[in-house]
């Protein structure tokens, strides 16, 4: 990454209270393009309320949202988000749950259907477009989550803990999955984690953030080689970067 690099997302100096309890307090982060980054902090630390913020679903009482230069600030609609609990519909097909976004952008099925099919090779699922979401295993239902979230807009993406409910085999397999479509997405993520390994693994950036209420304590470039494989995180480099968070934490 280098300095020339254009901001896909920053936020300036936000801060948000509910009922009088301060959750963020001038919070200042980007997202240059085609970057990874992490925000890793705490449970109930603020870490969604920024993404809410950031994606426009919520007003900051004080600082600015701004998207490629653009203030987006309380406006919606402009960078994908997956929440933490971002359900497929059981009663579709996984096609027509990933055709979604597209439908209610205001294609009609038959298009809809027609784009997202060439994405299903990418996203591990060619084959099962006319499955059901309880025919497909807990990673693939992921994926086809991934792939609906990508589908609303390509280039900038929030994704939070999205694969926190899954078990740590599937979890490192699907990590690893992603490290490998990176390029082919050619987007920019801001990725919530409260997993120090998952961090340091996928990023090339980490925000730290404190307890509530959120500050960001450090910014931390992660300079390991890329492409990474799943034994980076037995390597000292990595380790001395864990220890330094944990430290932090
Ligand atoms: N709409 C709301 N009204 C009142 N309190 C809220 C609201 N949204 C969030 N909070 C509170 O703000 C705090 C931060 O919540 P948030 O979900 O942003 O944290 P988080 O870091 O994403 O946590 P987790 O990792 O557990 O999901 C929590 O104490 C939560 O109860």
């Amino acid at each position: 990454m280098n300095s020339y690099q254009k901001n896909k997302i920053s936020i300036e100096g936000v801060t948000k209270s509910f009922e009088d309890l301060l959750i963020v307090d001038d919070v200042s982060i980007s997202l240059k393009e085609k970057e990874f980054v992490s925000i890793l902090g705490p449970s109930g630390s603020g870490k969604s309320t920024i993404f809410n913020i950031i994606s426009g679903l919520m007003k900051p009482d004080t600082g600015k949202v701004y998207i490629e230069g653009k203030e987006f600030t309380g406006k919606t609609g402009r960078v994908s988000y997956m929440y933490q609990k971002d359900l497929l519909l059981p009663w579709k097909k996984i096609i027509d749950n990933v055709s979604i976004p597209l439908v209610i952008k205001g294609e009609t099925m038959q298009d809809a259907r027609k784009k997202v099919k060439k994405y299903f090779e990418i996203f591990g699922l060619e084959g099962f477009e006319d499955k059901y979401p309880h025919q497909l295993s807990g990673g693939m239902r992921q994926r086809a989550s991934l792939l609906r979230t990508y589908m609303f807009s390509k280039d900038i993406i929030l994704l939070d803990e999205p694969f926190g409910g899954l078990d740590a085999i599937t979890k490192s397999k699907m990590q690893s999955w992603l490290l490998e479509i990176l390029d082919k997405l050619e987007a920019s993520i801001f990725f919530i984690t409260h997993d120090i390994e998952e961090a340091i693994y996928l990023s090339d950036r980490i925000y730290i953030l404190s307890d509530r209420p959120a500050v960001v304590k450090e910014e931390i470039k992660i300079n390991l080689p890329k492409p990474r494989h799943e034994d980076i995180v037995t390597t000292h480099e990595f380790n001395e970067i864990k220890k330094h968070i944990l430290n932090l934490l």
